[in-house]
């Protein structure tokens, strides 16, 4: 369903992704970790089709991200870092937009809008301004922006960022529902949720994936588990950095 190929991409001459590849097949959710500034937004945004890469394409459900992006981006739905949105429309102007924008009938517009209120629970702020909503709200009406049009793939950067604890669980138990029709990735700073909602999870440092492995596998590296066996990874690749 995803096939990310050779994805590279620079930034004044810095590299932030360098040659990237890992396909996702249907039912499977991919934790997407990596320390601060690893390149995991850059990877999300280009294979959302938001920016373009350097090098490398991207592949949804067939089609290339590169070449025929609108085919490929019906069929995938993005969740961007702080999930930008537009201050001055309600969520319900927002989500009628993205139905016109995915060219989406006005009856089928009505139910999906319906569906994605109850999945991402904003029901009770349907008609405030988005610039008068709570952080949380605000990315949990872009989880909704991203579902409207019911796609194949789904590309979640941090999510569950913002949310307290009881939204958390609710879009961790989302997920799991969604799982096995599409493939997910998700990018999280919050290890202890990876367990709970991902079938497998790479890691990358600087740009190139280091570890791709399954969550139990993962863990299984090191005592202490996931947080301690990512540290360990990622310190290792710092001492050999270092050292030259
Ligand atoms: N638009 C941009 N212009 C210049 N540099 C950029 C741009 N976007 C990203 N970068 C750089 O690319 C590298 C990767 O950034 P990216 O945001 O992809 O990392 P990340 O893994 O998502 O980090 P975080 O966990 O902090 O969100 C960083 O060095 C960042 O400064």
């Amino acid at each position: 369903m995803l096939e990310l190929k050779q994805l590279s991409k620079s930034f004044a001459g810095r590299t932030a992704v360098d040659s990237m590849s890992f396909s996702l097949v249907k039912g499977e959710v991919l934790g997407f970790l990596g320390q601060n500034g690893a390149g995991k937004s850059t990877t999300m945004r280009m294979a959302a089709g938001v920016i373009e890469p350097d090098s490398g394409d991207v592949i949804v459900s067939g089609h290339s991200i590169v070449s025929n992006r609108r085919e490929a981006q019906r069929r995938l739905g993005f969740l961007p870092e702080g999930a930008p949105l537009y201050p001055d429309m309600t969520p319900l102007d927002f989500l009628n937009f993205l139905c016109a924008a995915h060219r989406i009938s006005r009856k089928d517009c009505r139910s999906a809008v319906e569906r994605v209120i109850a999945d991402a629970r904003i029901g009770d702020v349907m008609s405030k301004r988005v610039s008068t909503l709570s952080k949380g709200y605000r990315r949990r009406v872009g989880l909704a922006g991203a579902l409207i049009h019911d796609p194949d793939v789904l590309i979640l950067d941090e999510p569950t960022d913002g949310l307290d604890p009881i939204q958390k669980r609710a879009v961790r138990a989302l997920i799991s529902r969604m799982a096995k029709d599409k493939a997910i990735v998700i990018s999280t700073h919050t290890l202890e949720e990876v367990p709970a909602m991902c079938s497998r999870v790479i890691i990358i440092d600087q740009g190139k994936l280091i570890a791709d492995s399954s969550p139990e596998e993962m863990a299984k590296r090191r005592e202490g588990g996931l947080e301690e066996a990512f540290i360990d990874l990622v310190s290792k690749k710092e001492a050999v950095r270092n050292e030259g």
